[in-house]
């Protein structure tokens, strides 16, 4: 069956739901959850654990059949209600958080292994051109087990990769990966994937991962995408409460709206309002009440501001330290200083407001 709508789009995923069934009872996981990507694109599923995120990659998969919507691919419908089209027949590939590499192939025999049908020069070709765009050219004769988790990884990959799957699933593929490493591999597969014009969704919990690699992010909670955006959006103009604590580091702080002036006072100064995003709806009233999303890089140390904010905490990050400041009020705020700034716990610190626009939500005290 051919879908002609949204043919624009490579892959639909229309209203699915997902469950699983435990004895006599019955749980719904995913409830009718719809996203789309073009040829080519990246989509990334980010949310805590337990949100559904590998439900839905496994819905996408065929290794679960849906209780309602569709899921179509390339115009071909690949699950409805009633019907799920077998794993081996989706064109899709998948990458799993634990390699899944064969121990007994070589690294060669690893990526050849789903290419039977090919000629064997043919076979060669993809395999040689696989290895050398994952890097790993050199280690073919080894086995999985001579090489690093990275390097295990991006054989998988072109494992995934060499039957030139229409879709590519990668489940939280960089998690057994220390951090370093992880954000300089999503990087690399994002650049295998564009050069080989894949379209691919993956899973994670880590923002960082996600922002590294995705055109596309589908922030998830409870089984529902909340926001479906790209990385710069969810960050600066996230749509809920849920999105906005989510992602990045911040706090709420009280603030008061002065709509005629199109601004928002708080604690530490006045913004101005951004346009239509999150802003107040409320017009009746000048004033209003609202929670401010105040980021960690709204924050500037200065020490010629009179403003001076009590250092709680600090954490560490290389190039910065993460501060936890106490404002006169009692008001917490977290400020991104660099590190050459090393101030002691309890030390007064200028503090001013660096933002250009604020994120407003209704205020959860009033
Ligand atoms: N086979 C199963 N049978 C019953 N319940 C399941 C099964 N698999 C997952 N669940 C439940 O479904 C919910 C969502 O699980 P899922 O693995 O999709 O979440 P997730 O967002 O990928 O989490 P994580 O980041 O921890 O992997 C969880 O509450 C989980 O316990």
């Amino acid at each position: 069956m051919t879908i002609a709508a949204r043919s624009e789009h490579h892959l639909n995923i229309d209203s699915i739901r997902v469950g699983y069934s435990a004895g006599r009872t019955f749980t719904e996981i995913v409830h009718g959850m719809s996203f789309s990507l073009a040829r080519g694109e990246i989509g990334c599923l980010l949310g805590p654990s337990g949100c559904g995120k590998t439900t839905v990659l496994r819905a996408i998969a065929g290794f679960e059949s849906l209780l309602g919507g569709r899921i179509a691919l390339g115009g071909r419908e690949l699950s409805h209600a009633g019907f799920t089209e077998a794993p081996e027949r989706r064109g899709v590939g998948v990458v799993f958080q634990d390699y899944a590499l064969f121990p007994h192939l070589s690294v060669w025999e690893n990526i050849a292994f789903g290419l039977q049908r090919l000629s064997r020069d043919e076979r060669r070709q993809r395999v040689d051109r696989l290895l050398s765009l994952v890097g790993l050219a050199s280690h073919a004769r080894q086995y999985p087990h001579e090489l690093s988790g990275g390097q295990q990884q991006r054989v998988a990959l072109a494992r995934a990769l060499a039957p030139q799957p229409d879709l590519l699933l990668l489940d939280e593929p960089f998690s057994n990966l220390d951090v370093d490493l992880r954000e300089r591999l999503a990087l690399e597969v994002r650049d295998i994937l564009k050069e080989l014009g894949t379209t691919a969704v993956l899973v994670t919990h880590d923002q960082h991962e996600a922002f590294a690699i995705a055109d596309q992010i589908g922030v998830m909670h409870q089984g529902v995408i909340v926001q479906w955006d790209n990385a710069y959006n969810l960050y600066h103009r996230p749509e809920s409460r849920f999105v906005a604590d989510f992602i990045g580091q911040g706090v709420f702080t009280p603030g008061t709206v002065d709509l005629p002036r199109q601004q928002v006072h708080i604690e530490l100064g006045s913004l101005p309002l951004w346009q239509g995003i999150n802003a107040c709806s409320t017009t009746e009233r000048t004033e209003q009440v609202v929670d401010v999303l105040l980021r960690a890089d709204d924050v500037v140390h200065d020490d010629a501001s009179p403003l001076q904010a009590e250092v709680v905490r600090k954490a560490f990050r290389g190039a910065e330290f993460l501060y936890t400041l106490k404002l006169p009020s009692g008001q917490q705020l977290l400020a991104l200083v660099p590190s050459h700034h090393d101030h002691a716990i309890g030390e007064k610190i200028g503090i001013r407001l660096g933002a250009d626009h604020v994120v407003t939500f209704p205020s959860e005290s009033a």
